[in-house]
């Protein structure tokens, strides 16, 4: 707008309410519409697909707008917040009957990617996290909230476990010190929306103020989180985010949670997503969680995505889960009866947040009483089991009694979603409310009468009486019946066909009526309120109801998919053994067309004599699926689920990585190589001796000699690890790696068989032990339609290279390896701190830095070595 302009009043409060707001796109309330201005209507306009007008202000030029009715809001906004818009939403804070001039407004909500309530913004079955990250000296922290359901946690540690924690919660938004912009973008890729915040929110001291202010708490002790300083540090960040963005009920955020880092299986951010746990990596792809979900409610949806990254270390807890999958598969009964009685129970985690946050409308709340009313026969089914742990399951479950009857007596079974519509609040509560109903129902009924009385009177048999805004009750004759219209009747309008009367009498009872009904919204809201007020006494337990009921819902569905896809219990030991027999897929195994059974195959791994397998195959054999099998069998364990295998036991594991082949999506320009032996480093410098590593082709992105030397390294490297003897499977084109297992006695080599008959190959996908001599690639191009030329010269290609001199010499120079047995000083090589330099130098771009950026970074590198001092 033009400097000095003179604007409208309504375009100055306008600009003064903007201007708090940047960066938000502002819906400005006025009369029944929400509008738009200036750029905010240009992108509202096109995200909306609404018309853009132009209007004058004031003597200042035109201004752009566009605007839609305030009830197509929760339409809208969704549409905004999904297109990533911060949108801030301003309302009239008074009636507009009651003032003169301009109306008061001010925002009542800002609605960003990471704070939602709005069904239409969230999905169901995942949760909607706000993230915060704070890089300290001594640590990072992170914490996470979904303002939706109340959940908030925090965690503390290094980088790479920070990231692995943001790859597993996944946040719509990430909050951040604008100050450490470098190191966010240094450690994080640009998928995520984020918003920064002032240097001197993230303070310790804060933070903590905050937290014990929101818990009403005199410490943090209680929540065990008391020395986590960098994730304190990064929760209050969130709770000033909150207030900032206008979110002050928000009583149902009444604890935080430790992510703890000793709890959970370590999977490496590769491994999330080369596994496929959440997400295919492939359009059309399906992910592990696809096959496993099919939980009833949406709690179970979300709690089972948890579950899958966060997989237990902690047998006995690993074990009760399995425990109460057992007992749902051996009662099939039960488990149809559990499930059938899941499906009433709505969304109250979601319900109940919506309660501490005074959101709630009648409708919601008469869904809050039905799940209320299944909770009950869930608990009486599953106590009345004869599985101890299925009862214990069930005594987590609070009926809320008190609560449910309250809201049975008070609530209308049909309640409407709107509270002015009326019609909440059931006959037999409010003597007054009662009353005013009798009124206003007996007047229309006198209305009827009247109308009937004057029918007769007059003799005018079409008489009919109706109702509109503009004056009210009155009566209709139509043209023929003119002359029989008694003299006291007030004519009011005229019609091509009739005429309109009002009668004194009309008028009394109107006033009657109407004066009735608008009472009778204000005594059903303020019920209303009160029994809002009334639940909020329970967010605690229904919170509690929530998680009981999303166990159950998981338990349910892992039983459910154990019956449907015979899988069987894992025996879960203390050993570091994995033996699996007859594992399959249980993606693949699902995927293959009608007839084609999945080969089982079966997996011993320990940390003696079978510490890695190397595998070799040709292409298409079945190798990459051997190994991701082998993996998603060990999380599924762990996480309490039965398992695709005909009998697994298994050494917990606490950590699982994976390095799957050079992947052709380059991100970010880095080489494929470069990114893959990043990965590998990363792997090296984390291992334990309860890891389970999976190598898929490491160093094909090379040349060949690089690619074997690299591969043989590693293989000694691991084999040799003093301190962790990590059980790896190493699937492999590179046969020289065979030689390995003659040197070294943990290793152990084995292929995929295929079969060649008349010069084709038939893949019979078993694993078995030994070798293999060659890699068949050209049958494989052949198999892909090659043409045959090309098919015929590479056999003459190969029969030379492979001729029997050149194989000889080949084969004596692997003989001849010069032997490594790694005795360095392993400590340096799992340094965390070194890790964390070297991690540091890989992200650094040199081509961007200036000559001082460069001296300061060197300076801060040397800073971190010597702290280890
Ligand atoms: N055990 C099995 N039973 C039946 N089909 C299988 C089995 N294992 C793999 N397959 C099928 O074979 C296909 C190829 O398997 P996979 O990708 O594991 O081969 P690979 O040996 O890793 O090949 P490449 O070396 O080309 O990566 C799979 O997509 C699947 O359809």
């Amino acid at each position: 707008m033009a400097k000095g302009s003179k604007e409208t009043p309504l375009m100055k409060q306008y600009n003064a309410i903007k201007a708090q707001y940047p960066g938000a796109l502002l819906l400005f309330r006025v009369g029944d519409f929400y509008e738009t201005f200036c750029e905010d209507a240009i992108i509202a306009s096109k995200v909306l697909d609404i018309v853009l007008t132009k209007r004058a202000n004031g003597s200042a030029s035109h201004i752009e707008l566009a605007g839609f009715p305030h009830h197509a809001l929760d339409a809208y906004l969704p549409r905004l917040v999904r297109a990533g818009h911060r949108v801030a939403i301003c309302d009239q804070l008074e009636d507009p009957k009651s003032v003169k001039g301009i109306v008061k407004r001010g925002v009542t909500e800002l609605v960003t990617p990471g704070l939602s309530f709005n069904d239409q913004v969230l999905d169901q079955k995942v949760n909607n996290y706000l993230g915060s990250v704070y890089f300290g000296k001594n640590g990072h922290g992170v914490s996470f909230l979904d303002l939706s359901t109340g959940e908030f946690s925090v965690a503390t540690g290094e980088l790479t476990y920070i990231e692995n924690l943001i790859q597993s919660f996944r946040p719509s938004e990430i909050l951040y010190c604008r100050s450490q912009r470098e190191q966010y973008q240094q450690s994080f890729d640009d998928q995520y929306n984020t918003f920064t915040l002032e240097e001197w929110i993230f303070s310790y001291e804060y933070g903590y103020e905050k937290l014990i202010q929101q818990f009403k708490t005199d410490s943090l002790k209680g929540f065990g989180i008391e020395r986590l300083q960098e994730g304190i540090i990064s929760a209050g960040a969130i709770l000033y985010y909150l207030e900032d963005t206008v979110h002050k009920e928000i009583a149902h955020i009444n604890s935080i949670s430790r992510i703890e880092e000793d709890r959970y299986v370590w999977l490496d951010k590769f491994t999330i997503r080369n596994l496929e746990l959440l997400a295919p990596q492939q359009e059309g792809g399906v992910p592990l969680i696809q096959i496993l979900d099919h939980t009833l409610t949406p709690m179970g949806g979300r709690l089972m995505k948890k579950w899958l990254v966060l997989p237990l270390k902690d047998l006995n807890a690993i074990q009760h889960r399995h425990a109460c999958v057992e007992a749902l598969c051996e009662d099939e009964e039960l488990q149809l009866i559990i499930r059938d009685q899941l499906k009433n129970i709505y969304d109250i985690e979601r319900l109940i947040s919506k309660v501490g946050a005074g959101r709630i409308n009648p409708r919601e709340l008469t869904q809050l009483k039905k799940a209320l009313q299944a909770l009950g026969p869930i608990r009486e089914q599953l106590l009345d089991s004869p599985y101890a742990e299925l009862q214990a399951l069930a005594d987590r479950i609070n009926p809320c009694t008190k609560l449910h009857e309250r809201l049975q007596e008070v609530l209308k079974e049909d309640a409407p979603m709107l509270v002015h519509q009326g019609n909440i609040i059931n006959d037999g509560v409010n003597a007054e409310l009662d009353e005013l109903r009798a009124i206003a129902f007996s007047g229309k009924d006198y209305l009827d009468q009247i109308k009937e009385r004057e029918k007769e009177r007059t003799g005018i048999p079409s008489l009919k009486i109706s109702y509109n805004k503009v004056f009210g009750y009155y009566l209709e004759v139509s043209k023929a019946h003119q002359d029989k219209v008694p003299q006291e009747w007030i004519r009011k309008q005229t019609l091509v066909n009739a005429e309109r009367y009002i009668t004194e009498e009309l008028k009394v009872y109107e006033e009657k009526i109407l004066g009735a009904e608008e009472k009778l919204s204000v005594i059903e809201q303020a019920i209303f309120r009160e029994l809002i007020q009334f639940t909020a006494e329970y967010i605690g337990p229904i919170q509690q109801d929530a998680f009981a009921v999303a166990s159950i819902d998981c338990l349910s569905s892992f039983a459910e998919s154990a019956l449907t896809n015979e899988y069987v219990k894992p025996q879960m030991t203390e050993e570091v053994t994995l033996d699996i027999k007859g594992g399959r897929h249980p993606v693949i195994e699902k995927q293959l067309p009608v007839g084609e059974p999945y080969i089982p195959n079966d997996i011993l791994l320990n940390n003696d004599d079978q510490q890695i397998i190397i595998i070799t195959g040709p292409n298409m054999a079945g190798k990459s699926a051997l190994l991701r099998q082998t993996a998603l069998i060990v999380l599924m364990a762990q996480m309490g689920a039965f398992v695709p295998a005909s009998e697994a036991k298994i050494g917990w594991i606490d950590k699982v990585f994976t390095r799957v082949g050079a992947s052709d999506n380059l991100s970010k320009g880095e080489s494929t190589f470069m990114v893959e032996m990043t990965e590998t480093a990363s792997i090296m410098n984390n291992l334990s001796e309860r890891s389970l590593i999976l190598m898929d082709e490491i160093g094909r992105g090379t040349s060949t000699y690089d690619g074997v030397s690299i591969a043989w390294s590693i293989v000694e490297y691991l084999h040799n690890h003093r301190k962790a003897k990590a059980k790896t499977l190493f699937a492999t084109h590179y046969h020289e790696l065979n030689q390995l297992a003659e040197d070294f006695k943990g290793i152990k080599n084995y292929n995929v068989s295929v079969k060649e008959i008349d010069g084709k190959v038939i893949f019979l996908r078993k694993l078995q032990a030994g070798g293999s001599a060659h890699s068949f690639g050209i049958h494989v191009a052949q198999l892909a339609g090659m043409p045959k030329p090309i098919v015929t010269r590479a056999n003459e290609v190969l029969a030379h290279l492979e001729d029997s001199r050149t194989k000889e010499r080949a084969k004596e120079r692997i003989e001849a390896m010069p032997k490594n047995n790694f005795q360095m000083n392993l400590f340096d090589a799992v340094d965390p701190q070194l890790a964390e330099v070297e991690r540091m130098l890989r992200k650094l771009d040199v081509n961007a830095m200036t000559p001082v950026e460069a001296l300061l970074k060197l300076n801060e590198l040397k800073d971190k070595l010597a702290v280890k001092k």
